[in-house]
């Protein structure tokens, strides 16, 4: 029989409205009876752990970091983990969760845009379709997932891109690993799995910020978050990773001083690649990082985890430590480590 371990930590499908708003208190036990509502898959053994009862917007790196603990020690113990978790930052979460798995055994992120017990609540059906893929033998070897909306979204590539819909997430370009609904369960690809880059126990990652670009945008923010201490800055920039002439400026120079810069797409989908004149192609050779097809939420931990990974490495050391995990990982739109540098 199936052993799955159910960590809950909280996020709208453990919430009911209250007189201020939304509020985190139902139980996991609780969601796991609602979920056997939809689909009672007997002959499958489910544990419960009680992690946290937050919204996930309140959640920090720390609260993520502790939960890939609590993920890899469930993960020992159990053929399948499944966490729910709030969908604002699942994305990261999830993202997080990947850096760090390294076995065979999947662990399957689910969530809700309703509320528990609101009619049309999603959160049963999500947190049983979570259920039947941990517990299935095709999701061995398939890492992180999400599942939502009747599909499970790899947590490489995972973007939240609907802040209502039932639909919340996508993998654009990468597309589902799985379909689960009442046709059952409907494999569709096997995701490439990078050797996990977060090893060992870490209490809370470098501080990473991430600055976006805008029409017209001057190096403010930039050279604010310098000041606030940043150890690596990721820019959202225009389309294939553009900044503005006088922030590429400025990215060249944090550069120079020794703090990695990675480059990610304000865009929802497709790769950066280094193409234009005064904007990404300098930012190529002056040595930043390409983050391929990430969101700029997902290079952040990507940059932070590699920092913590090679500590007093130069930017060079941390942006190839990146590069390499994310060609292992398949993510487009990688651009060769520069020459300058
Ligand atoms: N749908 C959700 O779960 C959103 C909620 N604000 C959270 O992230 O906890």
């Amino acid at each position: 029989m199936p052993r799955l371990i159910l960590l809950g930590t909280g996020g709208t499908i453990a919430t009911t409205d209250g007189p201020d708003g939304r509020r985190v208190g139902v139980a996991t036990s609780d969601l796991l009876a609602a979920s056997q509502d939809v689909w009672a898959d007997s002959g499958v053994d489910v544990e419960v752990r009680e992690v946290r009862r937050t919204v996930s917007f309140a959640a920090t790196v720390a609260d993520a970091l502790a939960l890939s603990a609590e993920v890899g020690a469930a993960a020992a113990d159990a053929d399948g983990v499944v966490v729910t978790h709030g969908t604002d930052t699942m994305e990261e979460v999830a993202f997080l969760l990947a850096l760090a798995h390294g076995s065979a055994v999947p662990v399957v992120m689910t969530g809700a845009q309703r509320p528990y017990g609101a009619p049309g609540a999603d959160g049963p059906r999500n947190l049983a379709a979570a259920l039947r893929w941990a517990a299935c033998d095709e999701a061995r070897h398939t890492g992180v997932a999400v599942a939502f909306g009747d599909r499970i979204w790899p947590a490489i590539g995972l973007r939240k891109i609907n802040s209502l819909a039932l639909d919340a997430f996508s993998a654009p370009g990468r597309g589902p690993l799985a379909h689960v609904d009442e046709e059952g369960i409907r494999p569709q690809a096997v995701p490439r799995l990078p050797r996990p880059l977060l090893t060992g126990a870490h209490a809370d990652l470098p501080r990473v910020d991430v600055v976006a670009q805008y029409l017209g945008a001057d190096a403010t923010a930039l050279h604010a978050v310098r000041r606030a201490g940043a150890q690596g800055i990721v820019m959202a920039g225009f389309g294939v990773g553009n900044t503005t002439p006088q922030v590429t400026e400025a990215c060249l120079e944090v550069l120079r001083e020794g703090v990695p810069v990675a480059v990610a797409s304000r865009t929802c989908a497709g790769p950066v690649v280094g193409l234009y004149a005064e904007g990404s192609s300098d930012l190529n050779t002056g040595g930043a990082l390409f983050a391929g097809d990430l969101s700029p939420w997902q290079a952040r931990v990507l940059l932070a985890a590699a920092i913590a990974a090679v500590p007093a490495a130069a930017p060079s050391a941390v942006a190839d430590r990146c590069r390499s995990w994310l060609a292992e990982a398949g993510a487009r739109g990688r651009s060769p480590s520069s020459g300058r540098r």
